[in-house]
């Protein structure tokens, strides 16, 4: 049996299949923001890469939600996941694979993961009693619920008393399996807080928990027993699996599994920690396939203290943020502003102030000047310097030789907050060093090899600093890329590897002297706050 993460070749990330009860929000952004840049950065470094996103559509809520706007529940589906697709658009996401529950080859799956985990003796008929939010989609105990028997995560809205029969899945049979897989891979469930909540959790026992209801048509019949449907998350889970298969190949394990699993990250909020972190590597053991890599459980964006969510009604709408303010800025904003794994609030004054110092002010800025300078003082051409006879005591040589290593680091650890502050702090000393290097003089002293060293310096530290970026701002990226003298497209990460690969472009001091340099444009127009 299998109790390890395997050891990866290549790189898939996930997102949740967001449920289809309402349209996106800003919190299904988040998630998907977080994991594009991670594939990005994977496929800056020259990795092989699947991103997978997509909408989980079966079960109570999305019937009832149906029903309640006069649809059939596939048109309801269809039209909802057009709703994510065109927000990843305009959120310039890059994914692979959009996996829908709905979709016909999944169904095979489900059935195929059933009936392996059935053959294991993990599957029985039992009485199911306790109190159900159809919200979570989940049984509750006692002690998560309010007083009256509300969730609290659900508008305190009441939960429905249940008691019927349903199949169970033997979770507690892999209490110990999993305790040591927690143990052995302290790296399985990130971040630290997160892991805790669950060793917590799993450390007070385990119950079996029922993979099935009755009285629902809106999902899979269990294969062994048409009377009853698959539980909403037993057949969600598997939709990552699903996200695996080529458009040609035969809807089975085997072919789904060749070559993309195991996933390296499964991305989520931590509102659905344990259906990852403890359900699903339990159905994989069970089914003896091998574990994903890491859980990455991170924190909400939340409005007045409150998680924001489709069922609360408490979001932003993220449509209405990239249309006034573009997806470059939303991605900026939520990366660098909010650390990745905790809570944070939203507020306009902030993410106006934020993107108009980091991005307006220090980065856009500093390429606009420096290019202006090295028109009136170079030719406009990149000042044809050995960088290797700069001095170490160059300020940015010196921050710009240890940038790699430290923003690896955190990219690898999903620190994108930590990422872009220390790829600022490059950005920030370019500025002080024109500041205190005040070619401006040197040039009128005719000092024109000091002022080719101190120019240099700065283009090549905004080159970097954009390289570094492009995860996350690729746009943006692009452009100062371009400004530079380079004919590439951070969007189009083939050519990247080419033009630009990361062995050489992750280093300080790679810049081409003589390289022609475009007339500058502002990267990045300040922003004013803009009211609907
Ligand atoms: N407020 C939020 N902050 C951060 N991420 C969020 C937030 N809300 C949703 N998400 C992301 O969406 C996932 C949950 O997807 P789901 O489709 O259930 O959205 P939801 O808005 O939480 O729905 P509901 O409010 O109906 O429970 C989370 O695990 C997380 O990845």
């Amino acid at each position: 049996m299998n109790s390890k993460p395997a050891v990866k070749k290549n790189f898939t990330v996930t997102t949740p299949l967001y449920y289809v009860n309402d349209m996106p929000h800003i919190g299904s952004a988040y998630t998907t923001i977080a994991a594009d840049i991670l594939g990005r950065y994977w496929r800056l470094r020259g990795e092989e890469v699947l991103t997978i996103t997509g909408t989980d559509e079966h079960g109570l809520k999305i019937q009832r939600t149906a029903a309640e706007r006069g649809k059939d529940p596939q048109t309801h589906c269809d039209e909802i996941a057009r709703g994510f697709r065109s927000l990843w658009e305009k959120l310039n996401i890059r994914y692979d694979r959009f996996s829908r529950t709905t979709a016909k080859n999944h169904e095979a799956i489900v059935e195929e993961f059933f009936q392996r985990v059935w053959d294991n003796g993990d599957i029985y008929k039992g009485q199911q009693k306790g109190w159900y939010c159809v919200g979570c989609e989940e049984f509750k105990e006692e002690r998560e619920l309010l007083e009256g028997h509300r969730c609290p995560l659900h508008s305190n809205k009441p939960t429905e008393w249940r008691d019927e029969q349903n199949y169970f899945f033997r979770l507690s049979k892999y209490q110990n399996q999993l305790q040591t897989l927690y143990q052995e891979h302290p790296e399985f469930i990130q971040p630290e807080s997160r892991r805790n909540e669950v060793l917590s959790f799993v450390d007070r026992g385990l119950q079996d928990f029922s993979i099935s209801r009755v009285n629902l048509d809106w999902g899979f019949p269990v294969p062994t027993d048409g009377e009853h449907t698959l539980y909403v998350w037993f057949d969600a889970l598997l939709g990552y699996v699903t996200a695996l298969l080529e458009p040609e190949d035969k809807p089975t394990l085997e072919n789904a599994l060749k070559h993309w699993w195991p996933v390296q990250t499964h991305l989520i909020g931590k509102d659905i920690l344990r259906f990852h972190a403890i359900y699903w590597p339990a159905m994989l053991m069970s089914a003896g396939l091998p574990l994903p890599h890491r859980v990455f459980g991170h924190g909400f964006l939340t409005k007045d203290g409150k998680k924001m969510g489709k069922s609360l009604g408490n979001t932003l709408d993220p449509f209405d943020l990239l249309d006034r303010y573009g997806a470059d800025a939303v991605r900026y904003y939520f990366m660098k502003e909010i650390e990745f794994g905790k809570d944070g609030d939203f507020s306009e004054t902030r993410f106006i102030n934020v993107l108009n110092a980091d991005l307006a002010n220090d980065l856009g800025n500093l390429l606009n000047r420096t290019l202006g300078m090295a028109k009136k003082y170079c030719q406009a051409i990149v000042p044809e310097i050995n960088p290797d006879e700069i001095s170490t005591e160059n300020p940015l040589k010196a921050v710009g030789l240890s940038l790699r290593s430290t923003v690896e680091n955190h990219y690898s650890n999903l620190a994108y907050s930590q990422a872009s502050e220390a790829i600022l702090t490059l950005v920030r000393e370019s500025n002080k060093y024109i500041d205190d290097r005040a070619p401006w003089t040197l040039y009128k002293q005719g000092e024109k090899d000091r002022v080719a060293i101190v120019l240099y310096s700065v283009l090549e530290s905004v080159r970097l600093s954009a390289y570094l970026l492009s995860p996350i701002i690729p746009r943006i990226s692009t452009a100062i890329y371009q400004q530079l003298g380079f004919d590439l497209d951070f969007d189009n990460s083939t050519g990247v590897n080419s033009i630009a690969p990361f062995t050489s472009h992750a280093q300080w001091g790679i810049l081409p002297g003589g390289q022609p340099l475009r007339k500058p444009k502002p990267v990045f127009q300040r922003l004013e706050a803009i009211c609907n």
